[in-house]
C-alpha cells in the first residue's frame, strides 16, 4: 500500500484549505522533493520555485482562485501553483504535449498570464481590477505575485502608479523579494527593498504590540495612547516603506516568506484592508535545497539537467556555445577598445557578459530587467563617446524596439545589440522564441543585422559590428552549441559561397545558423539531379547587391531563416530582386506566423520543415512544379 502523500490529496485549492496548519511543513517538503526531482530530469526553473513554496501555499489558502485571480509575473515560479491546482504530472514538464513551464490557460482555469516576459503582472492586475469594478464584481481580489527582479522593470512602476489611484480596488500585490534576478537585483529599488529587509523586526514588533494591546488592562485612553505612541515611534524609526505609501499603497511587511503562518496572517490583513496593498515577503531563492541556496553563479535559476543527490550539473555536450564564443571574443575586443562597454538587463551570466565584467567591471552595467532603459542608456553612452554592446535574449528586444528605432537609429549612434537565443528556443514556450527580430528590425533605417553561420563568423562579424560608427548594428545567434565551422569556398562582395553545383537551378540563401542545415538539404536535392548553389549573405540588412547577379543565374531562390517568414530576410531578398529587375521566383522557408507551443527546438524545427529533409522535400517540389509557392501566412 503506497503512502498517499499530502500533495497527492490536493486536487483543488479547497483540498489545501482543509489541511491543518501543522500539516503544511510536510506538504512543503513533499513539494520541494518533487521540484528537485522534476527539474533535475526535465530542466526548467528550480531556484525561483523552491523560494515560492510557502508563499504559494498561503496564497491558495487565503484567496479563492479562480474567483480571485492570482497572477504570476514572468511565470517561471508558478510550478507550486500548478501542483496546488491539480497538475502533478511534472514528469511531462516542458515536454511536447506536457505541462508548460509557465502558466497556461489551456491547462487550467487558475492560470492567467502565459507571457514569460517580466514586469507585466501589475498592469494585468490593474486592468482586471478595473473590469471587476465595472462589472459589479468588486468583491473579487486580484493578487499579482511579482519578484524583486521583475519589480525593476519600468512597466511595474507605470502600473503601481495606476493601481494606487484605485483606492477601492481589491489589489493585493505580493512582492517575492529574494534579492535576486539571476544575479543580485540592482539599483535604487533593490537597496530600498534591502532597507525594508533590514527591518525584519518591524512587522514582528507591530504584531507584538497588536497582540498585547487587547490583553492590556484598559486604563482609559492612556494605555492606548501609550502603546499607539510606541507603534508610531517604531513606524517613524523603522518605517522604511515610505516609498510605497507615498505612492498611496498600503504596505505590509517585511514578512518572512518561508513562515507560512506569518504569510497567511499578512495576506488576511491585506485582504481585510479593502484597497490596494503591497505585501512584502522576504524569501531565499533555492530555499530548502542546499546546492540551490548557495547559488552565487546563478546556476540554479534555470539549471538544466543535474544530479539531484549532489547538485552537480550534467554536461550538455556539443562543444562551445554561441554564448561562450561571444563572451570570450568580447573580452578580447575590450582589451583593444577602451570605448567598448557592456550592458545587461539582469542577465549577466546567461548572455555571456560575466567574463567581460570580471575583467572590466567599471565598463559593465547591469540595469535590472529594464531592456528599454538598457537601449536608451546605451544611446547616452554612445553620445558620450563610448561604443556600448547591449546583450539580450532576442525575444526581450521586442521590449526595446522604440528605443532602438528612435533613441539609437534616429541619431545614427554606434550601439551594438547582441541577440542571444535568436530563432526557435523551444521548451520555454511561445514567448521565449527569438523569432521576430529579423522582421521587426527590417524597418529601422540605418540599422545593420549580422547573422553569423558559425563560431568563426560570429567573432569576425562581431568585430565588424563594433567597427561601425554611423548607426546601430545587431548580431544574432541561437541557443546552444555553435557546432562545426562551415567554411566558404569563395567570398563575392559580402556574400560567402558555401557550395556550388552545376545546373544552376536553385540559389539557396542560408541565413545564419541555418547554413549547416541548408548544405545538407542541398546534397539531398542534388540527388534528384537539381543543381543547388548555397550562399551565406552574412549581413542580412542591408543585403549585398551581389545576390542579384547570383539569383539571375538560377531558376528559383530559396531563403532559409530561423525567423518568422513574414517580413523576414526572404521578403527582403524578394524586394532586392524586384528592385534589381531580376524576375526569379523567391520561396521563403522559415517560421510560420503563429505562437509555437513548447517542445524541444529540434521537434519544432521538424514540425515547421526547417530540417534538411523538410527543405529538400519542399524545394524539390517547388522547382519541379516550376512554380512559386507563395509563403502561406
Ligand atoms: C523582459 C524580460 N527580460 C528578461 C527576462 C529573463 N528572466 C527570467 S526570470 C528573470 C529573473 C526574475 O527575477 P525575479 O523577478 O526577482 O524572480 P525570481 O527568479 O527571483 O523569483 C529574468 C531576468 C524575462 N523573463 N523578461
Ligand atoms: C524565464 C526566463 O526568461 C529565463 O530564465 C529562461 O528560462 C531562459 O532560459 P535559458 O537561459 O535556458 O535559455
Ligand atoms: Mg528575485
Amino acid at each position: 500500500m503506497t503512502r498517499v502523500t499530502l500533495l497527492e490529496s490536493i486536487e483543488r485549492p479547497e483540498d489545501l484549505k482543509r489541511l491543518e496548519p501543522e500539516q503544511l511543513p510536510q506538504l512543503a517538503g513533499e513539494i520541494r522533493d518533487l521540484l528537485v526531482s522534476a527539474v533535475s530530469t526535465n530542466g526548467g526553473h528550480l531556484g525561483p520555485n523552491l523560494g515560492a513554496v510557502e508563499l504559494t501555499i498561503a496564497l491558495h489558502r487565503v484567496f479563492d482562485s479562480p474567483r480571485d485571480r492570482i497572477l504570476f509575473d514572468t511565470g517561471h515560479q508558478a510550478y507550486v501553483h500548478k501542483l496546488l491546482t491539480g497538475r502533478h504530472d511534472f514528469g511531462s514538464l516542458r515536454m511536447r504535449g506536457g505541462l508548460s513551464g509557465y502558466p497556461s490557460q489551456a491547462e487550467s482555469e487558475h492560470d492567467v498570464i502565459e507571457n514569460s516576459h517580466a514586469s507585466t503582472a501589475l498592469s494585468y492586475a490593474d486592468g482586471i481590477a478595473k473590469a471587476f469594478q465595472l462589472r459589479g464584481e468588486g468583491g473579487r481580489f486580484v493578487v499579482p505575485f511579482i519578484g524583486d527582479g521583475a519589480l525593476t522593470g519600468g512597466m511595474a512602476w507605470e502600473a503601481l502608479n495606476n493601481i494606487a489611484a484605485g483606492k477601492d480596488r481589491r489589489v493585493v500585490i505580493v512582492v517575492n523579494d529574494n534579492g535576486r534576478s539571476y544575479s543580485p537585483t540592482i539599483g535604487g529599488l533593490a537597496s530600498h527593498l534591502a532597507d525594508l529587509r533590514m527591518t525584519r523586526g518591524y512587522e514582528h514588533a507591530l504584531d507584538l504590540i497588536k497582540r498585547t494591546v487587547p490583553k492590556a488592562p484598559v486604563v482609559g485612553g492612556m494605555a492606548y495612547d501609550a502603546l499607539h505612541g510606541i507603534k508610531k515611534g517604531i513606524k517613524d524609526i523603522l518605517q522604511p516603506q515610505a516609498m510605497f505609501e507615498d505612492l498611496g499603497l498600503k504596505y505590509v511587511g517585511p514578512i518572512d516568506g518561508h513562515d507560512e503562518a506569518a504569510v497567511e496572517h499578512a495576506l488576511r490583513k491585506a485582504k481585510a484592508f479593502g484597497g490596494p496593498v503591497i505585501v512584502h515577503c522576504i524569501t531565499h531563492k533555492g530555499h530548502g535545497y542546499a546546492p540551490a541556496e548557495n547559488d552565487e553563479e546563478e546556476n540554479f535559476h534555470s539549471p538544466g539537467l543535474f544530479d539531484p543527490a549532489t547538485g552537480r550539473k550534467l554536461a550538455k555536450g556539443g562543444g562551445p556555445s554561441w554564448t561562450k564564443i561571444f563572451s570570450e571574443e568580447l573580452v578580447r575586443i575590450g582589451a583593444e577598445r577602451p570605448d567598448i562597454v557592456a550592458i545587461t538587463a539582469a542577465m549577466l551570466h546567461p548572455t555571456g557578459l560575466a567574463a567581460f565584467a570580471e575583467v572590466y567591471p567599471e565598463r559593465t552595467y547591469d540595469v535590472g530587467i529594464a531592456e528599454q532603459h538598457a537601449v536608451t542608456s546605451a544611446a547616452g553612452l554612445a553620445l558620450g563617446g563610448m561604443h556600448p554592446v547591449v546583450a539580450v535574449y532576442a525575444t526581450f528586444l521586442n521590449r526595446a524596439f522604440d528605443q532602438l528605432l528612435m533613441d539609437v537609429a534616429l541619431h545614427k549612434l554606434p550601439v551594438t545589440v547582441v541577440l542571444d537565443r535568436a530563432g526557435v528556443t523551444g521548451d520555454d514556450g511561445p514567448s521565449h522564441n527569438g523569432m521576430w527580430d529579423m522582421s521587426i528590425l527590417q524597418v529601422v533605417p540605418g540599422l545593420r543585422i549580422a547573422a553569423p553561420r558559425d563560431g568563426a563568423q560570429l567573432t569576425e562579424q562581431l568585430r565588424e559590428a563594433v567597427e561601425v560608427t554611423d548607426g546601430p548594428t545587431v548580431v544574432r545567434f541561437p541557443k546552444g552549441p555553435a557546432g562545426d565551422e562551415v567554411p566558404a569556398i569563395e567570398r563575392t562582395g559580402g556574400v560567402d559561397v558555401l557550395s556550388r553545383s552545376e545546373g544552376g537551378d536553385v540559389l539557396l540563401v542560408a541565413v545564419g545558423a541555418m547554413a549547416g542545415t541548408a548544405l545538407e538539404a542541398a546534397k539531398l536535392i542534388g540527388a534528384h539531379g537539381i543543381g543547388v548553389t548555397v550562399v551565406d549573405p552574412r549581413w542580412v540588412k542591408p543585403l549585398d547587391e551581389k545576390l542579384v547577379g547570383l539569383a539571375a543565374e538560377h531558376r528559383l531562390v530559396a531563403v532559409v531563416e530561423d525567423n518568422v517568414r513574414v517580413g523576414g530576410v526572404g521578403d527582403a531578398v524578394a524586394r532586392l530582386l524586384r528592385d534589381g529587375d531580376v524576375d526569379v521566383p523567391v520561396r521563403t522557408f522559415g517560421i510560420p506566423q503563429e505562437f509555437l507551443d513548447h517542445a524541444k527546438r529540434a521537434q519544432i524545427l521538424t514540425d515547421i520543415g526547417l530540417t534538411p529533409q523538410g527543405l529538400a522535400r519542399d524545394i524539390t517540389a517547388a522547382i519541379s512544379r516550376g512554380s512559386v509557392l507563395e509563403p502561406t501566412e
